[in-house]
């Protein structure tokens, strides 16, 4: 997948959160969207993945040659972020079983493997309502990763994750993320460390 930004901004009332991102994301792309609290990150990301429309300048998405519309752009695409929510009426088991009936699991991955990769084997029947915080991101994480779509999109991929959950994180990234472009909002290098190029809000204000 390829996203092609021209002459892009976004502003809120009256004012501009950015402004004339002329950039391209190339397919299997590792990217960082870089900047300090509130100067624009979730926004760039949200425009990105269709969830908010752009005031100003033309996006286009790319796949294997093929123009894909913005309202279609949600089949190619995989987010975890601090505000897509899990379903806290949902058990585990009920969670996964929900959200892979939009997605296809990774190769070599199902229920079971991913409830190993979560090192929550026996807690299928618990209701998410009960996870701890770090739980829940690193459920939400793993739904995006072990999802087999072109994109792969993480805001503030670590937050709530103590230091063995950041070396997990990390883990995944090394096993998902090489054959699909893949786009992180952080202003914490440690999660972005490994993404080959980066953007940064503060040259588009
Ligand atoms: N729906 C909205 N209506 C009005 N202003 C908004 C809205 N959403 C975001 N903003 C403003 O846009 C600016 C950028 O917010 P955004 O959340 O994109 O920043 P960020 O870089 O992701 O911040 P953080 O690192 O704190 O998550 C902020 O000033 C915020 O108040």
């Amino acid at each position: 997948m390829q996203i092609t930004l021209d002459n892009i901004g976004r502003r809120f009332n009256r004012e501009w959160i950015f402004k004339g991102i002329t950039y391209t994301f190339n397919q299997h792309g590792s990217y960082a969207i870089l900047g300090p609290n509130g100067s624009g990150k979730s926004t760039l990301l949200q425009v990105l993945n269709g969830s908010l429309v752009q005031s100003a300048g033309k996006l286009s998405y790319l796949m294997d040659g093929k123009n894909i519309e913005p309202e279609d752009i949600f089949n190619y695409l995989s987010l975890a972020a601090p505000y897509l929510e899990l379903i806290e009426e949902f058990t585990l088991n009920e969670m996964v079983d929900f959200h892979f009936k939009f997605k296809t699991y990774k190769a070599g991955i199902n229920k079971a493997a991913l409830t190993d990769i979560l090192n929550l084997k026996g807690s299928g029947d618990k209701m998410i309502r009960y996870f701890s915080s770090g739980m829940k991101q690193r459920l939400k994480l793993a739904l995006a990763f072990c999802a087999d779509t072109p994109m792969l999109m993480l805001d503030e991929p670590t937050s709530n994750l103590d230091n063995q959950g950041i070396d997990w994180y990390l883990n995944l990234v090394e096993k998902f993320s090489a054959d699909r472009l893949t786009i992180i909002s952080s202003n914490q290098e440690h999660e972005y460390s490994f993404c080959k190029e980066q953007l940064r809000i503060a040259d588009y204000k």
